[in-house]
């Protein structure tokens, strides 16, 4: 297990101007919508929340953050970056409860994609050699097109899209505040991935938000309900 090292080098240099406490926007002006192709998009709404450099602070002071095992083909690999994750759901109360800036930030995307977004995980990417690997989430498993919310704060790390397997076709630079939201069929067709960066300019987390219930998601994005889906026939 690691964790965050004393006398942090992870204090996030944050901007001048996105001081204060953390708040979402829940006006949600600045989102835009991009379609992948027609069964797959992004939200993307920059500086989505507010004051969040604090948020950063917290979370570094707070958080359990330790390094997780990856499968890859026969093998168990220590992940490249911390994960910090509460034991109970967003709004469970009692000692493991979830930080109130986080609830905060479930309940508006609750509140605007009609699913409860019921489990939170953070990560840390403490420069710029932690990533995250090409992959889908494991919750196409178990769920058709569920929706998967990223709210990225500290340093703007590279964020790509691509169709399973194939080359980039979307690249974001999330940090700061900025959400990102995958929906339609993102998770079984398409893979995400933040690569390694030689210049990473800090620190930085992804707020990663999911939900347990609605099987099949329709959120309020994916109108008219997707009609085409079947199970890619790969193993993971
Ligand atoms: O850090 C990010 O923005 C992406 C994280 C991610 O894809 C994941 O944890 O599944
Ligand atoms: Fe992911």
């Amino acid at each position: 297990m690691a964790s965050v090292p004393e006398a942090s080098p992870l204090a996030y240099q944050g901007s001048l101007f996105d001081g204060g406490p953390s708040a979402p926007d829940e006006s949600f002006t600045g989102l835009r919508r991009i379609d992948l192709d027609d069964r797959s998009w992004v939200d993307y709404c920059p500086g989505w929340l507010r004051g969040s450099d604090e948020l950063f602070a917290e979370l570094v002071g707070t958080g359990r953050f330790a390094q997780r095992t990856v499968h890859v083909y026969d093998n168990t690999v220590l992940e490249p970056r911390l994960t910090a994750g509460w034991s109970t759901a967003v709004d469970d109360e009692g000692a493991d409860a979830v930080p109130a800036a986080l609830r905060a930030v479930s309940k508006s995307l609750s509140a605007r994609y009609g699913v409860v977004f019921d489990r939170v995980w953070v990560n840390l990417y403490r420069d710029g050699r932690d990533s995250v690997a090409w992959h889908g989430d494991r919750n196409k498993n178990t769920h058709r097109n569920p929706l998967v919310v990223t709210v990225s704060i500290g340093a703007r790390r590279r964020f790509l899209l691509r169709p399973r397997g194939g080359k980039t076709a979307l690249e974001l630079r999330p940090g700061a505040g900025d959400l990102v939201v995958m929906g339609g069929a993102c998770q079984h067709e398409w893979e995400h991935t933040v690569p390694k960066e030689a210049r990473a300019p800090g620190p930085r987390m992804s707020i990663t938000l999911r939900h347990t219930a609605h099987l099949d998601a329709p959120g309020v994005a994916t109108e008219p309900l997707p009609t085409y889906w079947a199970p890619p026939p790969t193993a993971d």
